[in-house]
């Protein structure tokens, strides 16, 4: 089981704020702490603005993080990175971005497109071992190898995305990070480009950072979720745990707006009113081994004792 494991990935107490006037702060990421173990999919979910993009572009290390620890493959990445740590990151974690054709040079074959990160990390590497590794990065994906020499135009929405996913498998990355992968793509194209990557991660062992926010994909290929609300990570646990019994109130109202065929379910969903400010995270390490096994939630003890009544 993916708990016996250490983590992958180790937030703490990160913080992402951004400096946008002389007085205010964006307070982008407000001290979030959660595990992501080896092969498994780990759903951040939000509504927009609520900090789920920069919490992956702060692990990545887009950003220098303002506070707190990230400690990934072993190493502590959270502060100035050697060149070793530069190389083992660009390596092992790679990113997946929401809009396939924006990502792509448009000017660019697919193939070089594909291959860059190998170009970078692996510049002496004989041509036609580096188009071996494309073509059959390119046939894990659903692409053919006579599509290698097109441009992202000559493709298709779903397809470009497979291009996206090529790219950054091409490295044999522990951790991709799928930053609204597939909300730019059609509902049927989303569920051919999810099922891509469970069965990708079935045979590679990679794991995934799946940012989105249509919560039934992410029901679907996530076990473990975290819930963040203007920041903050109000509650995280287990996908089951999640959807069967949400504790927090933000998350219960998350969950109300999922449309349902019913239209009895439908006038029950709830708006959700609270401050967060006044919040705190009252279970920060779980007694377990490991702290995503708890079910944690941001709440005050009387709020918290009142909801798991
Ligand atoms: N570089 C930046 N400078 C200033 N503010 C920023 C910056 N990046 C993000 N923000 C702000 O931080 C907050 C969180 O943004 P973020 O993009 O992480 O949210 P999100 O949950 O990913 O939303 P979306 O789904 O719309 O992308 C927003 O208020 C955003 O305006």
């Amino acid at each position: 089981m993916a708990e016996t494991k250490e983590p992958l990935l180790m937030v703490r107490g990160l913080k992402q704020y951004f400096r946008v006037s002389k007085t205010f702060t964006v307070k982008a990421v407000d001290d979030i702490s959660f595990d992501i173990f080896p092969g498994e999919t780990y759903g951040l979910v939000g509504e927009s603005g609520s900090g789920k993009s920069t919490t992956g572009q702060a692990i990545i290390r887009l950003y220098e993080p303002t506070a707190g620890r990230i400690v990934f493959n072993g190493e502590d990445i959270s502060g100035n990175l050697s060149k070793q740590q530069s190389a083992m990151l660009r390596t092992n974690m790679q990113m997946v971005f929401q809009d396939p054709m924006a990502s792509l040079n448009p000017y660019k074959k697919i193939i070089d497109t594909i291959a860059m990160g190998l170009d970078a990390r692996f510049p002496h590497m004989e041509t036609k071992e580096r188009n071996e590794r494309v073509y059959t990065i390119m046939e894990k994906v659903g692409l053919s190898k006579s599509q290698a020499n097109r441009y992202p135009t000559q493709f298709s929405g779903g397809q470009r995305q497979r291009v996206g996913l090529a790219r950054a498998l091409i490295m044999n990355p522990k951790l991709i990070i799928a930053d609204e992968a597939i909300s730019a793509l059609d509902v049927s194209i989303q569920a051919q480009v999810v099922n891509l990557m469970k069965d990708v991660q079935q045979e590679t062992g990679t794991a995934y950072l799946f940012i989105a926010h249509d919560l039934s994909m992410v029901r679907y290929i996530s076990d473990h979720i975290g819930v963040m609300h203007l920041g903050h990570l109000v509650e995280t646990g287990c996908t089951e745990e999640i959807f069967e019994n949400p504790v927090h109130p933000y998350t219960k109202s998350l969950l109300s707006a999922i449309p349902r065929m019913n239209p009895h379910v439908e006038r029950g969903r709830r708006p959700m009113e609270y401050d967060p400010k006044a919040f705190h995270i009252r279970y920060t390490e779980g007694t377990a081994h490991s702290l995503t096994e708890t079910h944690r939630v941001l709440a005050t003890d009387t709020e918290f004792a009142e909801w798991t009544q």
